[in-house]
């Protein structure tokens, strides 16, 4: 069954109202008449606003705009109330964002999230009608210990065993090896492709219909110049970019790279 490609830009800690506008400005000339890859961008929340104005701003109803759609990179699983510092499903469906990033390394070692409450995260994103985009991977310790498959298919049986697989139609899986991420070390494209059909294998025994549904992006030091033999693997559905989603023309060389290869 044909997957349609989803490549989208983690922006992490960065930004500020002029980068935001700038980037969004330039995103949109560079991926103009893209038409055959979905396109995310997942600014800090502070910039949501900005990057909604940019991304209307010429005021048609052109096809770039249509393109591209903003994400986050964290919500919280309260819709309302007393919860100093969070941002719920319903602000982020105000500012228009649709893809919403849970799980990331990032956030379950500095902010040590656990598996159950990354599952409950997904549960409220699929209440709220919003697409989680779920990361899993192993560390570089992990890695060496042989424990990858082990480490994805916990991360995974989280939501499988509250949610049940059909949690999983219409969501997004970010397969990110803890080692790949900002270290310039990308897995290669056949590690990439085993753990991602390791993944669809795991789902599948659950659903297969859901399993060949579901897009699995590779994130890890993607950039411009390795994307495209990442993109050739049959299960590596997109990708999820931190680094060089920061600059608009190597995040549209990506795009184009995984436009071209899943044609
Ligand atoms: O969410 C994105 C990933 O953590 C990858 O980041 P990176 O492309 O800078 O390695």
């Amino acid at each position: 069954m044909a997957r349609r490609p989803l490549v989208m830009g983690n922006w992490k800690l960065n930004g500020s109202k002029a980068f935001t506008k700038e980037l969004v400005e330039g995103l949109k000339r560079e991926l103009d008449g893209v038409t055959g890859c979905d396109v995310a961008i997942a600014p800090p929340v502070m910039y949501l606003a900005e990057a909604e104005a940019a991304l209307n701003s010429c005021g048609c109803d052109c096809s770039t705009k249509k393109v591209i759609a903003l994400g986050a990179q964290n919500v919280d699983v309260n819709v309302q109330g007393a919860f100093t510092g969070d941002i719920s499903t319903a602000m982020l469906k105000d500012f228009g964002a649709k893809y919403i990033i849970i799980g990331h390394s990032e956030r379950r070692t500095y902010h040590k999230e656990s598996d159950e409450f990354i599952a409950k995260k997904f549960a409220a994103l699929k209440e709220a009608g919003l697409v989680p985009v779920l990361c899993i991977g192993e560390t570089e310790a992990e890695n060496e210990a042989g424990k990858t498959e082990e480490v994805c298919a916990r991360q995974l049986d989280a939501v499988l065993n509250s949610l049940g697989a059909e949690a999983f139609n219409g969501a997004v899986i970010a397969y990110e090896p803890v080692w790949a991420i900002g270290t310039g070390k990308s897995a290669t494209p056949a590690q990439a492709q085993a753990v991602h059909a390791f993944i669809r294998g795991h789902i599948a025994k659950h659903s297969q219909a859901v399993a060949d549904q579901v897009i699995i992006q590779y994130g890890g030091s993607v950039n411009d110049a390795n994307a495209a033999e990442l993109f050739t693997q049959p299960d590596i559905d997109g990708a999820l970019v931190g680094g060089a989603s920061l600059k608009a023309p190597a995040f549209a060389v990506i795009v184009k790279a995984a436009e071209k290869a899943k044609a």
